[in-house]
């Protein structure tokens, strides 16, 4: 199959391209602004500073005014910038999204005229202080405490046990300035107990003098230490001690207190307010899913040109053969090309629904943004993290040398499965979110955005599998899309309508939280299904609406590998309900190996259609040119 290169590259490129490359000429032009393959600690910091020094001030590129106004150049930015080196591309997530966007996000307009220049231009780094030494992914378990004092018209801040220091708060153990600090908002009360407890809220802290950079009174920080990986960024632990903070700190959106010590908010519970201030923080999530794509198209690209320049045994007496002929190395590696593919597709789609959201604030989208971005964060970055290491094992040894990136991608990536979120409690709120449609549909309520393939394969399931579609083993058929779409769905419906039921059984004996713990793996298990069947659903559309027919065919293979290889690696859960018969088992299982040796025949036109230059990927082993001289050159021959 004959590949319109050209085409391809142009439909994968994206609107933000041109930026990508100003990122990426910049540091082509500062060598000395690379990361070594060995640097210590501290060193790296610094380095990862100058870093995002000069992408500020001297390539001119200000990632701070898109946060909110344009979050498709922002995530652009971001991915690029991961690329040179994912601590910065987190630092500079800190710095913007995390510590810019709660000023942007929760604040009101006094906030953003303070602070706006001094985070754009870097003169106020700051920190994201949420998570405590007790309490990560249980937000609003959190202790600190900001007391109002009415007296002096000041929040006084206090971390009341050990329990309740921030913990791994990005920048703080070096750079930081400032910190947005989430803390229970306390008001002086004339009943028995003298307070009350207002709710999480977030609060700016200044944590340095401006000046000297001195630590200011009343807190302490320490050093996180060395970590598994992005040793670029210096996360830190900080304690506060009766800290004064003006009344005006309050980053008063959604709640505030006025001069004579009233709360007021426009939402009536804690909850509400609660659930209205994380809501604000969803962009981390897209950002991070967004660019875990962008480390999975490295990791696949370092993986597979390596693959097809490597020779291995052969037939007798002849040449030896590139090790992507092997078909364990294709089985390894083409369902995770696709897969790349899926998620380039579902990612972009959710920057535009988050930037859409960002601008009417629809109710319906804002839920739809929610629940898709804690789904596919976990879904692609627990992909991505196994992935690394497959990559590394199918390059051999050559794999594990440093120079080859995939230590450096895999530690470094490795905790984008835990923060912005948990992987495993993201899953949690996408499997309660679609339990909360599937009783509205039974309610007789609408089920629209993303949900509304349920409205169908709901019915579909509640009806028994037909007997004859079962045995279809063509390969028209298995590479229908309607095939396909249905099967996932089919699988989702199951499983909601199951867990559904059991949820209800367990309940009455266990409680609502007993009930839920039973059937978490259950729910787990829904939670992907579900977005395994979004992310097919977006690739199946960017495949129609590709214009370039030779491109279209390239990705049409990719789009049914990535479908048929889902649907085989759960072929128990089809036969035991017949929904697929042994004879459509076994073809399903053929198409998948032979579609895996199809994509291999187009897997260099796929690689290089990411675009990404060799001093992005770097590992020498998958240099497009000369690419051994380039290996034994780097150790000194
Ligand atoms: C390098 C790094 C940088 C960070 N940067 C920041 C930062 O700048 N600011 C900030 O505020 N925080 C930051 N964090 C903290 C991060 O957000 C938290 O680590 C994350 O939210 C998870 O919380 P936890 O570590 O307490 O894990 P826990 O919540 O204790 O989770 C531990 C395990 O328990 C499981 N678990 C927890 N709850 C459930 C449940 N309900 N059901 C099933 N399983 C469950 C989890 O799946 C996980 O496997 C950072 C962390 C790291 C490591």
């Amino acid at each position: 199959m004959e590949v319109n290169m050209e085409a391809l590259s142009d439909y994968m490129r994206g609107k933000y391209r041109d930026i990508q490359e100003k990122v990426y000429e910049y540091f082509k032009g500062r060598p000395e602004l690379q990361t070594p393959i060995e640097i210590l600690k501290d060193d790296h910091r610094e380095l990862c500073l100058k870093q995002l020094l000069g992408l500020v001030r001297e390539a001119g590129i200000r990632p701070f005014r898109f946060v909110v106004d344009e979050p498709s150049k922002y995530f652009a930015i971001l991915e690029a910038v991961g690329g040179i080196d994912m601590s910065l591309g987190i630092k500079m997530g800190v710095q913007y999204s995390l510590w810019g966007g709660s000023v942007l996000n929760l604040g009101t307009k006094k906030h953003k005229d303070k602070y706006f220049d001094g985070i754009d231009n870097l003169d106020y780094m700051g920190c994201f202080a949420m998570t405590e030494l007790h309490h990560g992914s249980n937000v609003q378990g959190l202790q600190t405490v900001a007391m109002f004092d009415p007296i002096t018209d000041e929040f006084i801040v206090d971390t009341p046990n050990d329990g309740a220091i921030k913990w791994w708060i990005g920048n703080a153990a070096v750079h930081g300035k400032f910190a947005t600090v989430f803390a229970k908002l306390m008001l002086p009360s004339h009943d028995a107990k003298g307070v009350t407890d207002m709710g999480v809220h977030a609060f700016i802290v200044p944590i340095r003098d401006m000046k000297t950079h001195e630590v200011l009174p009343g807190i302490e920080i320490h050093d996180c230490g060395h970590k598994v990986g992005l040793n670029g960024v210096d996360n830190g632990a900080l304690r506060f001690r009766s800290v004064r903070i003006p009344r005006d700190n309050l980053l008063n959106r959604f709640g505030d207190v006025s001069r004579d010590g009233k709360y007021t908010s426009s939402l009536p519970t804690i909850n509400k307010r609660f659930a209205a201030t994380l809501g604000e923080l969803v962009g981390g999530r897209v950002g991070l899913a967004y660019s875990s794509v962008g480390v999975l198209k490295i990791a696949s690209t370092i993986a597979i040109r390596y693959s097809l320049l490597r020779q291995q045994f052969g037939p007798p007496k002849q040449p030896e053969v590139s090790i992507l002929d092997y078909q364990s190395q294709q089985h390894k590696l083409m369902p995770m090309l696709a897969s790349t593919y899926a998620f380039h597709f579902a990612t972009l789609d959710l920057v535009d629904k988050y930037s859409e959201m960002k601008k009417t604030h629809d109710d319906e989208l804002v839920g739809e943004v929610h629940a898709l971005s804690a789904g596919l964060k976990a879904y692609v970055t627990s992909f991505t993290a196994k992935s690394i290491s497959i990559c590394r094992e199918a390059c051999g040894g050559h794999g594990y040398a440093a120079v080859n990136r995939f230590g450096s991608l895999r530690n470094d990536h490795d905790i984008f499965q835990t923060f912005e979120g948990d992987n495993t409690v993201l899953l949690q709120q996408v499997a309660g979110d679609l339990l909360k449609r599937y009783q509205e549909k039974f309610q007789g309520g609408a089920i629209a955005g993303t949900w509304n393939y349920l409205r169908e394969s709901m019915n579909a399931y509640l009806s028994a599998p037909n007997p004859v579609t079962a045995r279809w083993e063509g390969e028209e058929h298995l590479r229908d899309p309607q095939f396909q779409l249905d099967a996932f769905r089919y699988r989702t419906s199951r499983l909601l309508h199951s867990a559904a039921l059991r949820l209800r059984k367990h309940s009455k004996t266990l409680g609502t939280f007993g009930a839920w713990n039973r059937c978490l793996n259950h729910l787990l298990t829904l939670a992907e299904s579900h977005i395994e069947s979004v992310i097919l659903a977006k690739f199946v559309d960017a495949v129609k609406s590709c214009p370039d027919e030779s491109s279209r065919a390239a990705l049409k293979l990719a789009c049914d590998l990535y479908a048929l290889d889902r649907i085989w690696n759960d072929i128990g859960t089809y036969r035991n309900v017949d929904y697929v018969a042994p004879n459509k088992a076994k073809a399903i299982h053929k198409l998948v190996d032979y579609l895996s040796f199809q994509v291999r025949n187009v897997a260099k036109e796929l690689v290089d259609a990411f675009d990404l230059p060799d001093d992005v990927t770097r590992a020498p082993i998958a240099m497009q040119k000369e690419a051994y001289t380039q290996y034994t050159q780097q150790v000194g021959f």
